[in-house]
């Protein structure tokens, strides 16, 4: 094809298709907030001030409490500046000269003075309190997170919407970044307001329940308004979650030869504004809403605020107050409004916090669910046995079982060879040996445990796994040989490991050897090929000496030589182990002692090499067909 047509065939080319449309579906489909009432929502407001003061208070007690002192001295502060200000303005507005009503009025101005400096103070104590609990707590609560998540069954990964969840707890955590500062804001209003009132109803008893009128819609629609909000951020969790794995994949330097080389970057960023405008549209479309909410609820503000005035000016001019008591109340009035706004947008702001931590915390308590309840028995070394009894595995929402029915004895010195085309439950299968997942059916045991009966830690410290898609840990060159066993100190160990696999001279090559950090896209990171890293992917399973070592598609990256290397080393070490070998290279599985062949799931060939070479199965098919070239 010259340039121009292919330039022509893009002209004509159907337009790019817009991102799959994903919902968060599944039983956690439904919004709780859709059929909550608003008296409810205000009622939650002090469970999770609650919440957040027990959080805060497992974070830094004495921060809580110095917080909490500077609420009271707030609290006081604003109720003796008001006593002070109508003492002041009493003498003031009194009879004598202007040097006396100032000489009478100065006592009361000191003490205004006084009281405000403290005021300002204990708010800048406050700020400081939040910011020794703050980052402490976010820390607290995101690191809670992510343990939640590495610690649930493996299982749970394919549960229907899990992931979703995990991306709607991910605000609970953004959250945390002000929640303190909020809740303080709340009760630091919340105690401003009931001084200033109190001051209020003293003078006047009419006026307190007006401002009330006055700030009350404003309080219902900033809590209506975090609703719509939330609304949004529901609809949109599934969306921004795949965007999130989305920018990942795209912005990273391991993929970067893959997008630009297959002329990708065109429809990626495409598919990603696409997904952002589908996002913002839903924004959008609650814009009128919100505005509605807006509008209504500061024109009945607006009508309360105005009686309010005027019931001021009319007992005022009506002599029903006097002068002084009146310029007073003025005050009072401003600061119990000032107070009460700030009561409704902070206690709005607690209120639609807490429904992210509501959601946090649901997905906390669902991982806490899921975390692994086995028994507790201990798998002791050395295994001799690994027995699977018609073992059945079908994923969530598949119609088939992955592996369906497979029996095997697997004893300690031998090689098993596990082949079979794509999807045919191979890696599935290594998962059930190593107890990552349980059986549906059936019974997987090590020396005559079954595996749900036994911990899994201990089984997991008996194996180690080379899985086909390994990661390549941003760690040093020492910790991805390491990464799993406790520390030593010894590089013996780890440099027998490198050379184990042949890794010797490129790890001398590095600038800081086994110290190098293996994250190109850190300053002073280096980056190994597919092969090295796959290399080192094998070298931690050998440093692990296990009693189980599985190595699904070890090889699939390495160079004839290193691939000899592994499988030698592999054979050499196998004598004191029970070894899986995963692989679609048929020649690779001459080193087992036993092979089986999985199709859909079901073994339907075994035996050894050349019994399976010259039965006419699909083994032998499949080593034909990897020699006709
Ligand atoms: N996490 C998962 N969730 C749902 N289905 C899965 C999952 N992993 C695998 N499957 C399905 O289970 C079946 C067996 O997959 P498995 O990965 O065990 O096959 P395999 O033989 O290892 O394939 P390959 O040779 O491609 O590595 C496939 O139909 C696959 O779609």
């Amino acid at each position: 094809m010259t340039q121009a047509d292919a330039r022509e065939q893009q002209d004509t080319a159907p337009p790019p298709p817009p991102p799959a449309e994903i919902r968060y579906s599944g039983q956690y489909s439904v919004n709780p907030l859709a059929e909550v009432s608003f008296g409810r929502m205000c009622a939650q407001i002090p469970a999770v001030l609650a919440r957040i003061a027990r959080l805060s208070w497992r974070t830094d007690r004495r921060a809580v409490q110095l917080l909490a002192g500077c609420q009271v001295v707030t609290g006081l502060s604003a109720a003796v500046q008001l006593a002070a200000t109508a003492r002041a303005m009493g003498s003031v507005l009194g009879a004598g000269t202007v040097g006396q009503r100032l000489g009478a009025a100065w006592p009361a101005l000191l003490v205004l003075a006084v009281a405000a400096a403290l005021g300002r103070g204990a708010t800048a104590v406050s700020a400081y309190a939040d910011r020794r609990i703050t980052p402490r707590l976010t820390t607290e609560t995101d690191s809670a997170l992510v343990e939640a998540v590495c610690r649930v069954e493996a299982a749970a990964y394919a549960v229907d919407g899990f992931t979703d969840r995990q991306e709607a707890a991910e605000m609970g955590v953004m959250r945390t970044l002000v929640m303190v500062a909020d809740a303080q804001r709340f009760l630091s209003a919340l105690i401003r307001m009931v001084t200033a009132g109190g001051v209020l109803s003293v003078l006047n008893l009419v006026m307190l329940p007006l401002l009330l009128l006055a700030v009350l819609p404003a309080g219902i629609g900033a809590v209506l308004t975090a609703r719509v909000d939330y609304e949004i951020h529901y609809a949109n969790v599934a969306d921004r979650n795949v965007r999130g794995m989305m920018r990942w994949w795209a912005t990273t330097s391991k993929y970067g030869d893959e997008v630009r080389a297959n002329s990708m970057t065109d429809y990626l960023v495409f598919w990603y504004r696409s997904l952002s405008d589908r996002c913002d549209r839903r924004t959008l479309a609650a814009a009128p809403r919100m505005l509605r909410i807006a509008l209504l609820t500061s024109l009945a503000g607006g009508v309360f605020l105005v009686a309010a005035w005027g019931a001021l000016a009319w007992l005022a001019v009506t002599g029903r107050i006097a002068l002084a008591i009146a310029a007073t109340a003025v005050v009072a009035v401003q600061t119990t409004l000032a107070a009460l706004s700030q009561v409704v947008v902070n206690g709005a702001a607690v209120f639609h916090t807490s429904l992210y931590l509501g959601d946090m915390q649901a997905f906390l308590d669902d991982a806490a669910a899921r975390a692994p309840r086995r028994g507790q028995r201990d798998i002791g070394g050395p295994v001799e046995e690994i027995r699977l009894e018609e073992v059945v595995y079908r994923y969530p929402g598949k119609d088939r079982p992955a592996v369906d029915g497979v029996s095997l004895t697997l004893r300690k010195g031998t090689i098993l060879a596990i082949v079979g085309v794509n999807g045919s439950g191979k890696s599935t299968l290594t998962r059930l040996l190593t107890g990552i997942y349980l059986p549906d059916k059936g019974r997987v045991s090590w020396d005559g445990t079954d595996l749900a009966d036994a911990d899994p830690a201990t089984v997991w410290a008996r194996t180690g796994l080379v899985p086909q898609i390994f990661a390549q840990w941003p760690l040093r060159v020492r910790e991805n040989v390491t990464l799993g066993q406790p520390r030593t100190g010894d590089d013996g160990p780890v440099w027998e490991a490198v050379d184990a696999v042949g890794m010797r001279e490129a790890v001398e090559a590095l600038p800081a050897g086994l110290d190098t950090l293996l994250a190109r896209d850190i300053f002073g990171g280096a980056e190994l090929s597919g092969g090295q890293w796959q290399r080192l992917a094998c070298s931690r399973a050998l440093y692990r000496r296990p009693e189980l070592l599985i190595l699904d598609e070890p090889t699939s990256q390495m160079d004839p030589r290193g691939e000899h290397g592994v499988f030698e080393r592999v054979k050499a070490v196998a004598a004191d182990r029970i070894t899986v070998v995963v692989t679609h290279r048929l020649e690779n599985t001459r080193i087992a002692d036993h092979i089986v062949v999985l199709e859909d799931g079901r073994i339907t060939e075994q035996g050894s090499y050349d019994d399976l070479v010259h039965a006419g199965g699909t083994f032998a098919e499949l080593l034909e067909l990897s020699h006709d070239r």
